[in-house]
């Protein structure tokens, strides 16, 4: 009688050990969906702990808990809800491979449905040195040269940005960057994408995000070149 008292006074702190593990595991998955699944889940078990003690339920916790789970239960379904209706076109699922690889499928689409597919022509001339540019480029297909002070120094292959360096900065475009051969690109109007990050702090993280991984390999290419390699 006294073990089975005694395991009933342990419970409550055993669902509040189930709890902070949970919000724990919650906090280390990056999957928004997933992190407030686990969330709800989380403080269900913080929710029954609050009903257990043997002084009597302690019902601010219990409210408290019962509200987190409402929010996260009503933002888990209008996720997948976004989730189903989020498909992605071939071309827009090579382009997340190409760019946005580990990125939420929810978010691509959204940062790909404010912009518009472009067919470009060889020679078309997308930014140049010196003038601020008012797009912003992603290649699909194609390429393009990139030159400064009227010498080659780079070039632009698919998955990777054009404008994203003055984009970042603010300043104005460090290169002329000319296609080489019919090229698909998507491409943003700034002052929309700007507006966008600016609301959507998501939508800034992956976007910032894509373009530092295509400054790296930029970068990696550069420093090849400059000791004779690439
Ligand atoms: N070394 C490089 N390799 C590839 N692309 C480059 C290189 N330097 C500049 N660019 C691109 O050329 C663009 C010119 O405008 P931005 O400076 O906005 O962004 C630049 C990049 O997108």
């Amino acid at each position: 009688m006294d073990l089975i008292r005694e395991s009933y006074s342990n419970l409550p702190a055993i669902f509040v050990f189930i709890g902070f593990l949970l919000t724990f595991i919650a906090f280390v998955i990056s999957d928004i969906l997933w992190l407030r699944i686990f969330t709800i889940v989380a403080k269900l078990a913080m929710a029954v702990a609050a009903l257990l003690p043997e002084s009597g339920p302690m019902w601010l916790s219990f409210t408290g808990n019962m509200l987190l789970i409402t929010v996260n239960v009503v933002h888990s379904a209008l996720l997948i809800l976004e989730r189903r209706r989020s498909a992605l076109s071939n071309e827009e699922q090579e382009l997340k491979n190409k760019a946005f690889p580990s990125m939420d499928r929810v978010f691509v689409k959204r940062l790909f449905a404010a912009a518009t597919w472009y067919d470009l022509g060889k020679g078309d001339t997308l930014l140049v040195e010196g003038e601020r540019p008012d797009k912003l480029f992603l290649f699909l297909q194609g390429r393009a040269f990139v030159s400064v002070k009227h010498k080659r120094i780079g070039e632009i292959g698919p998955g990777q940005f054009v404008g994203e360096m003055s984009f970042l900065t603010r300043q104005s475009a460090g290169a002329t960057v000319v296609t080489r051969e019919l090229s698909r690109c998507l491409v943003w109007q700034r002052n929309i994408v700007e507006k966008l990050s600016k609301k959507d702090r998501d939508l800034e993280k992956i976007l910032t995000a894509a373009i530092g991984v295509d400054l790296a390999g930029k970068i990696f290419l550069q420093n090849q070149k400059a000791v004779g390699i690439g």
